[in-house]
């Protein structure tokens, strides 16, 4: 067993996370049950932010809280020192319920609403990461109405393609994110940014996807970003005071993910920011910002099911079903991800079968984990997947009505309830009776 963050095997056999016996958990708030190693998450933002300081950058490092959403993750982030990245109203009402300090919220998204923009200027928030020139025109004409300023970033497609699944990939050219730098939309926007009063544009963003294995993606954007700062400290006398160069650094899922270390990425930022100032004599490096999410609560988080029914097909597979599936981690049916996984309570013993671990939803796609060495899996065992802590809560739906299942932070031996399992009643309780017609036949 590849062991994550606090994860050991307890005399009992048993798989226990930050100091918790995972068995005990499920027996106290039920499966399926995600369960957070929060001094992993921990260890992985000091890990970032320490290479900025060893560095002696500045810096910001914002949680991408897409990955995992929630009052206790955000509150944890705080407690970090970092900042936070949300991408919709509905991210930002968490943060602010959270007590998020706002002056460190930036506000993404390639279609922000009016209300949402409306609310992030009253809110004060720390920054809007403008996605294209329409939103760019809209967040003008909102600040001047409402005689309020705002600070921007731009964000920039840059033209690169990092080795990563299709529906992840986000710096192509062909992308519905950000201004397009090869074809002047990026520069058209920074003109607007600097003649508006009520804009004040901080400096340029970039994220060229997610998953990322190696530095070579981000040194390429940042050489990039580096032909187009020249350009507009040339024609523009703008530039910039931030840089922000996203998230998207890979972890460990199974055996076959090579990830770098968390800070090999940013040192790898870092070093290739400092060679490009050095044709800017003069000038002040710009502040780094990054917005890791994945490498942040990716491996920080296992989740717990129970079996319950097999099926065995001779000769060609035997089907393990657990009382989740698609409804709490859609990547696999979403990207074909690969899981690895262990029986929580009987983590000791050797693997001595193959099997296939099918969800409960009614596709036949809902498949989470193909052929897996376990041992011989009885009904109401517990099956930990590995590595589910980005983009497994955060995605979850009610599909066939399924209730989301609870979140548990562990850490030295405590657990802490963070979100509660959703009930029958939450899943009707947005459902409005059919309104009958009185029959006048
Ligand atoms: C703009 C932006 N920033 C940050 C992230 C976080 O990415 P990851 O979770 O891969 O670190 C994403 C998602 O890909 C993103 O779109
Ligand atoms: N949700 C995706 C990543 C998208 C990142 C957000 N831009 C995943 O599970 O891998």
């Amino acid at each position: 067993m590849h062991a994550y963050g606090t994860m050991n095997i307890g005399e009992n056999g048993h798989l226990y996370i930050g100091g918790a016996d995972t068995a005990e958990l499920a027996a106290q708030y039920g499966t399926p049950l995600y369960v957070y190693d929060t001094s992993l998450i921990r260890e992985r933002a000091r890990g970032f932010q320490n290479v900025f300081k060893e560095e002696g950058m500045r810096y910001q490092v914002a949680y991408a809280s897409k990955a995992f959403s929630c009052m206790a993750v955000m509150q944890l982030a705080e407690e970090e020192g970092l900042s936070l990245d949300v991408v919709s109203g509905g991210e930002l009402h968490t943060a602010l319920s959270a007590g998020f300090p706002p002056a460190r919220i930036h506000f993404h998204g390639n279609n922000k609403s009016e209300e949402e923009i409306r609310f992030a200027l009253k809110a004060e928030i720390g920054c809007f990461v403008v996605d294209n020139e329409d939103e760019l025109y809209l967040l003008e004409e909102i600040c001047r109405e409402t005689g309020v300023s705002a600070s921007v970033l731009l964000r920039v497609t840059p033209g690169i393609e990092a080795h990563t699944h299709d529906y992840i990939l986000t710096g192509q050219e062909d992308s519905k994110f950000g201004l397009d730098v090869q074809n002047g939309q990026a520069t058209r926007a920074l003109q607007k940014a600097i003649q508006s009063e009520v804009l004040h544009v901080l400096g340029i963003h970039c994220h060229i996807g997610s998953q990322i294995f190696e530095t070579a993606g981000f040194t390429m954007a940042i050489q990039t970003l580096f032909q187009l700062i020249k350009e507009w400290d040339s024609e523009l006398d703008y530039f910039p005071k931030v840089l922000n160069l996203g998230g998207g650094f890979g972890i460990r899922y199974t055996e076959e993910d090579t990830p770098l270390a968390p800070e090999t990425y940013v040192k790898a930022m870092i070093d290739e920011v400092k060679v490009q100032m050095k044709s800017f004599s003069g000038k002040t490096t710009p502040e780094i910002w990054i917005e890791p999410g994945r490498s942040l609560v990716g491996d920080a988080g296992t989740t717990l099911y129970k079996t319950g029914t097999q099926k065995d097909i001779p000769g060609i597979r035997r089907y393990v079903s657990i009382d989740g599936g698609m409804s709490d981690n859609i990547r696999p049916a979403l990207y074909q991800a690969k899981y690895d996984a262990v029986l929580a309570n009987r983590a000791a013993e050797k693997a001595s079968q193959e099997v296939s671990i099918a969800g409960k939803c009614c596709e036949s796609g809902d498949m989470l984990i193909w052929d897996i060495k376990l041992p011989e899996v009885r009904k109401d065992d517990l099956l930990a997947v590995f590595c589910t802590g980005a983009y497994g809560y955060s995605m979850a739906s009610n599909y066939n009505r399924m209730m989301k299942p609870a979140v548990v932070f562990v850490e030295n031996g405590d657990a802490q309830l963070v979100i509660r399992r959703e009930t029958f009643e939450d899943l009707t309780a947005q459902d409005l009776p059919l309104r009958r017609h009185s029959m006048s036949r």
